[in-house]
């Protein structure tokens, strides 16, 4: 069969769209898994974080499905959910939205540019959890907001918060950024361990001014990536509630792929946060498989958009930035 594809990214966390609405693909569920695995391998002519399968919706505009690069499915993508918007509001031309994704129907709309002409779409990530039994996570308490994990470290202080996929936060200085302690917690966390048994997202954040943070992410299903949405949302929450920033005001959210803005709102017993960044295409791709062994497939034809250009010099921006501020 032949597949359509439009590699994407929101901040560098980049994906493989595959469009549902205007093409009848018929996969099965042991097909999407298969195609996550073989698409994404990063040794293949393609490569991505994840597959975003773009779909008819009975009662939203379009439906999203995220795969991660490990063939498992996560029930929300931030990042994802902008690319999936934009191509869903440029089929529909429709500037408003709302995407059904596995536990939540979301709003999305086009916004004002982030940073000179970058097409840029703002996101709702909710509903936002606290329980530990919605990460799932498995410790003797109900909620974990900067607390120590004896298990993970006798020196972080963890945050849990499920958005609804599963993120793990702490706030680090710079040495810890980068050296090896986030890799081997992350590892730990995403084994068989009995903290976590379906794995979670782990971000170290570092506080640059007020109303700035930097966020990097290991990913459940990935590894490490340029960026994560929902993690960049999750940590604005938390640096909120630690009073580093505040709430209803802009967080610019720097990160290994340029940055993005967050706006956490409070509500009477609920938080919704507003994540606002880049959807960019970076081409279009025909590919021939056979679903039996999807990782033989050919690419039949490739084009590219040229709008990565424009998405560089926001790049180089970010990293001038996070250069002063981490020295890296
Ligand atoms: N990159 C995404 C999150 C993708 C899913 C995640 N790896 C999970 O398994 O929960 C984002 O931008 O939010």
């Amino acid at each position: 069969m032949n597949i359509l594809l439009r590699k994407c990214h929101g901040s560098g966390n980049d994906f493989l769209l595959i469009d549902e609405i205007s093409s009848q693909y018929h996969f099965t569920e042991k097909d999407r898994q298969n195609l996550a695995i073989a698409l994404c391998n990063r040794k293949s002519f393609l490569g991505a974080d994840g597959i975003l399968f773009t779909m008819k919706s009975v009662h939203a505009d379009a439906k999203m499905r995220v795969f991660n690069a490990d063939g498992s499915e996560a029930s929300m993508c931030g990042n994802g959910l902008r690319c999936v918007g934009r191509y869903v509001c440029e089929l529909l031309e429709k500037d408003e939205i709302v995407i059904e994704t596995m536990k939540a129907t979301l709003s999305v709309n086009k916004a004002e540019s982030i940073f000179n002409e970058i097409p840029t779409y703002c996101v709702e990530i909710s509903p936002i959890v606290f329980s530990l039994s919605a990460l799932p996570m498995t410790l003797d308490k109900d909620h974990l907001i900067n607390e120590k994990v004896p298990e993970l470290s006798d020196q972080l202080l963890f945050s849990a918060v499920a958005v609804p996929n599963p993120h793990l936060i702490t706030f680090v200085d710079k040495e810890k950024l980068y050296d090896n302690t986030q890799e081997t917690i992350a590892k730990y966390v995403n084994g068989p361990n009995p903290l976590f048994p379906d794995g979670v997202n782990v971000s170290f954040v570092k506080e640059l001014d007020k109303g700035e943070i930097f966020v990097r992410t290991y990913e459940r299903g990935v590894g490490f990536t340029n960026a994560c949405g929902t993690a960049m949302s999750s940590s604005s929450l938390i640096s909120c509630l630690l009073s580093m920033n505040e709430f209803e005001s802009s967080i610019e959210v720097y990160n290994n792929g340029g940055k993005v803005r967050c706006v956490v709102h409070k509500y009477e017993d609920e938080y919704k946060i507003d994540l606002i960044g880049n959807a960019t295409y970076i081409y279009e791709a025909e590919i021939k498989l056979d679903l039996i062994k999807p990782e033989l497939f050919q690419v039949i034809q490739k084009s590219s958009f040229d709008e990565q250009k424009h998405y560089e010099e926001l790049e180089r921006y970010a990293n001038q930035r996070i250069k002063k501020e981490l020295c890296v």
